[in-house]
């Protein structure tokens, strides 16, 4: 078995699942969650990726989003990777920031050293973690939406816009949308990539749109009382690339929302039947 189960519980009639495996990509022992609809034990079900922020394991969506209900409703599995390599052996931030290292992995291959053993989410997202699931779990890999929350967000539209045949839409709650243009992204990418500011470039969403990615459905939500909105997330960095090169994103400000998974809570059953609605039809 490549999978270890660690938990299963009964949710809206579906199954709750926390699974543990060893990554060959990581170089570690990873842990992720999945929630199966009930209509996962009579065929294979399209899936929505959820790729979590800064700080969070598989579980923070999981507990706290109120998504299982709606994914029930819509018969769509959700999967919750980590956010980064686990384990004694793997490096974190030098001065224990939040921002960066365990909990932080910013969903890129690493180029730099110590960085570059275990810190490819990217590869393990892409690749890894999608073919093992298509193994061993009642999903159809062919019917796959991404989204994801801050740094996650990031994450869901750098992998989802670099793979468009991949993942058939996109959404993200509070997206680091330019991490080549704000604090937490230009330290990440610093450090796991190198000064190359060129370099930077396939791993940040709004240059990936000037660049020519390929349209896909994608919806962003952003609550304008978020605290990192104006020096992190810069939503309206990515506005303008769309703009500029007539990539259609669906945009929604909401007055009075925060960062928190509150937010994530108000929307998720818009994003969820949003991917819903793209992930029907033929294989
Ligand atoms: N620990 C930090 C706050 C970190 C934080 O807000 N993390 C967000 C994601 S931020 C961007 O990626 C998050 O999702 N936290 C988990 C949760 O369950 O809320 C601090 O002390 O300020």
């Amino acid at each position: 078995m490549t999978l270890e189960e660690i938990s299963r519980t009964r949710c809206f009639d579906g199954q709750q699942l926390r699974f543990r495996h060893r990554s060959g990509t990581l170089g570690c022992d990873m842990q992720f969650s999945v929630y199966l609809p009930p209509q996962a034990s009579r065929a294979k079900v399209p899936a929505i990726w959820f790729l979590s922020g800064l700080t969070c394991t598989d579980e923070n969506v999981m507990t706290k989003a109120g998504a299982q209900r709606y994914a029930a409703e819509q018969g769509v599995a959700l999967i919750a990777p980590d956010t980064s390599p686990r384990g004694e052996d793997v490096p974190d931030d030098p001065d224990g920031a939040w921002d960066f290292g365990l909990g932080a992995g910013f969903y890129v291959n690493a180029t730099q050293e110590p960085w570059s053993t275990h810190y490819r989410m990217y590869d393990y997202i892409q690749d890894e973690l999608t073919t093992l699931i298509a193994e061993e779990l009642p999903i159809n890999p062919l019917r796959a939406g991404l989204m994801g929350h801050s740094m996650g967000g990031h994450g869901a539209l750098v992998i989802g816009l670099r793979n468009p045949e991949k993942w058939a839409s996109l959404s993200a709650f509070a997206p680091i949308v330019a991490p080549s243009q704000c604090p937490w992204g230009e330290k990440a990418l610093g450090h796991y990539l190198g000064d190359d500011r060129d370099a930077w470039k396939a791993w940040d969403a709004t240059e990936l749109v000037r660049a020519g990615a390929a349209q896909k459905p994608l919806r962003i939500d952003q609550g304008e009382d978020d605290n990192f909105l104006a020096e992190q997330l810069k939503t309206p960095l990515f506005e303008h690339a769309c703009a500029d090169t007539g990539y259609e994103a669906s945009i929604h400000y909401h007055p009075g929302y925060d960062h928190s998974y509150y937010f994530i809570a108000t929307f998720i059953g818009e994003h969820i039947a949003f991917h819903a609605a793209h992930l029907r039809g033929s294989d």
